[in-house]
Order: C-alpha cells, then sequence, then structure tokens
C-alpha cells in the first residue's frame, strides 16, 4: 500500500452481503420483491408513501441487526494505518463501514439511519419507523422521508467525490455490479487521471472491462488479503 499517495474506494451491496443484507440484482435480490420504480423514486414515494416507508422500516431494522464482516474491518484497519489520501465512496445504506472501523466515508446515496424533513430540511439519526409520520424534532412539521438517495436524484457530495477521483493513483471497486450510474463511471475517471484500477468483486460486473485487474471471490477474503 505504500507506493500509493491517494486512494479511492467504491464499495457496493456486495461487501454487506456476508453480513446478511441483501443486494439488488441477485435472484434473491431487493429489486425481486420489490420493483425500483414502487419503492426508490420519488415518484413512488409520492404515489403510495406508506408502501416506501414500510420498505425502509424493515432496511433500517435489517441494517441494526446486522454486524460488519472481515472486509468492512480490513477496510477500518487501511482506514487507520494509511497515512495518505484516502475517500471510501459507499452506495450502500448501511453503517457497516463505520461499525467495521473506516471514518473516511461518504454515502452517496444515503444512510438507512437517517431521517430528512421536507419542510425544514434537517437530518436526524433514525433508528425508528418513519410509517406513522413523527414529527420532524426540529421543526414539527410531519414531513420526514427516509435520507436516501432514489432514481433520479442527484447523489450526495458528488464535487467531493469528482475531486478525490481526479487526485487518486489508485481505485479500488468491491462488491458492485456496476449497473448504476454515475458510481458505474468513477473507474474511467480514475482511469483518465492515471489511477490504477482494481475490481474485487464475487463475478465479473458491467464494468470489468475498464478495470486494470479483476480478483473474483468473496470480499471477506479478497479485501484482507488486499489490505493486509
Ligand atoms: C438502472 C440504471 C441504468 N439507472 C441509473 O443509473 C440512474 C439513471 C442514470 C443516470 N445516469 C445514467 C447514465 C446512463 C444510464 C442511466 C443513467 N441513476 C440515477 O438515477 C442516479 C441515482 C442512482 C441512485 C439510486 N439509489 C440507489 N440506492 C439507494 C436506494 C436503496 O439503497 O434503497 S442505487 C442502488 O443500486 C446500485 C447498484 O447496486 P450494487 O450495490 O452494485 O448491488 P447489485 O446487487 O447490483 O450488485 C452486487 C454486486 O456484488 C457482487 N457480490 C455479491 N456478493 C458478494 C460477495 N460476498 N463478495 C463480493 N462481491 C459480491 C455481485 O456479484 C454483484 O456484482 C447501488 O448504487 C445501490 O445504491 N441519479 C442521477 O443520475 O441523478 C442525476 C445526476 C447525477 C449526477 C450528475 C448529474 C445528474
Amino acid at each position: 500500500m505504500a507506493v500509493y499517495r491517494s486512494i479511492v474506494i467504491l464499495t457496493g451491496a456486495g461487501i454487506s452481503a456476508e453480513s446478511g443484507l441483501r443486494t439488488f440484482r441477485a435472484e434473491d435480490g431487493l429489486w425481486e420483491d420489490h420493483p425500483v420504480e414502487q419503492v426508490a423514486t420519488p415518484e413512488g414515494f409520492a404515489r403510495d408513501p406508506d408502501l416506501v416507508q414500510r420498505f425502509y422500516d424493515e432496511r433500517r431494522a435489517q441494517v441494526l441487526a446486522a454486524e460488519p464482516n472481515a472486509a468492512h474491518q480490513a477496510l477500518g484497519r487501511l482506514d487507520r494505518e494509511f497515512d495518505g489520501d484516502l475517500l471510501l465512496v459507499t452506495q450502500n445504506i448501511d453503517d457497516l463501514h463505520e461499525r467495521g472501523g473506516a471514518e473516511r466515508v461518504l454515502h452517496m446515496h444515503g444512510e438507512a439511519l437517517s431521517a430528512w424533513c421536507r419542510a425544514c430540511d434537517a437530518r436526524h439519526p433514525w433508528q425508528g419507523s418513519l410509517r406513522d409520520g413523527p414529527a420532524c424534532p426540529s421543526c414539527g412539521a410531519v414531513a420526514m422521508r427516509p435520507d436516501i438517495v432514489w432514481f433520479g436524484e442527484m447523489p450526495y457530495q458528488m464535487e467531493r467525490i469528482f475531486s478525490a477521483l481526479a487526485g487518486a493513483d489508485l481505485f479500488v471497486s468491491i462488491g458492485t455490479s456496476g449497473a448504476v450510474y454515475p458510481a458505474a463511471g468513477f473507474v474511467q475517471q480514475a482511469a483518465d487521471h492515471g489511477a490504477r484500477t482494481l475490481e474485487l468483486n464475487l463475478e465479473r460486473s458491467a464494468g470489468s472491462h475498464w478495470f486494470d485487474e479483476t480478483r473474483l471471490g468473496a470480499a471477506s477474503e479478497l479485501v484482507p488479503q488486499w489490505v493486509d
């Protein structure tokens, strides 16, 4: 790891699969029994807010019941020991990176354990249900939604991500199918700036051909091997 000055890591649902959190596109994936346009779009929320709140209440409970695995813990070690620039960009809404010891984490698609008040724009750490329309602790309005980036919505902190990609000399992608943009385009941006690019995934992804190297296997084995 010593040779690199600035590392950007992108993670997806695959890194949390071995912690018991379902991925999206596997045959038993989340999108199988929850059509994405119904539960992960602003239109779906407007059409049936109770269905969407119930979906994310379930996800929130699953996240609270899950534990970080060896891949999360290895990235926690890397974050503690690497004194260069490091940004761990995750598409995941779980907090397993933080519970695995990582601090330089950016949730580009939001967080399950956070609620967003549409009336006063405040965000609140949230572990309970949003279904029964709790009042916003800041303004009292009953206008809270999951603090999640849905399809058609702008991901969070894109400027910070683009500038990290522009300065990176190593880009590593872990447990993602490369099916969703803008995250799926990060490897090209990093490569265009001269970074070495490495993919760690259970199977080849839609973006594998963009990487200098792809290692296939379970994250709980590949990530500690790469870090240590
Ligand atoms: C379907 C796709 C074609 N659509 C999009 O990409 C859209 C539209 C779009 C934008 N640009 C485009 C360009 C071309 C085409 C389409 C678009 N994108 C958007 O709408 C985005 C917003 C997208 C975010 C939506 N929210 C999510 N999540 C939060 C919700 C929730 O979590 O409920 S997306 C969701 O799916 C995405 C993909 O999932 P993965 O994490 O990769 O999981 P998946 O199941 O697919 O794959 C798992 C992988 O792990 C591997 N694996 C499994 N087990 C293991 C294991 N044990 N070990 C290792 N690997 C493992 C498997 O092999 C597999 O490869 C993740 O991002 C995830 O967060 N917003 C936007 O574009 O805004 C405007 C904009 C943006 C920038 C600049 C200007 C304007």
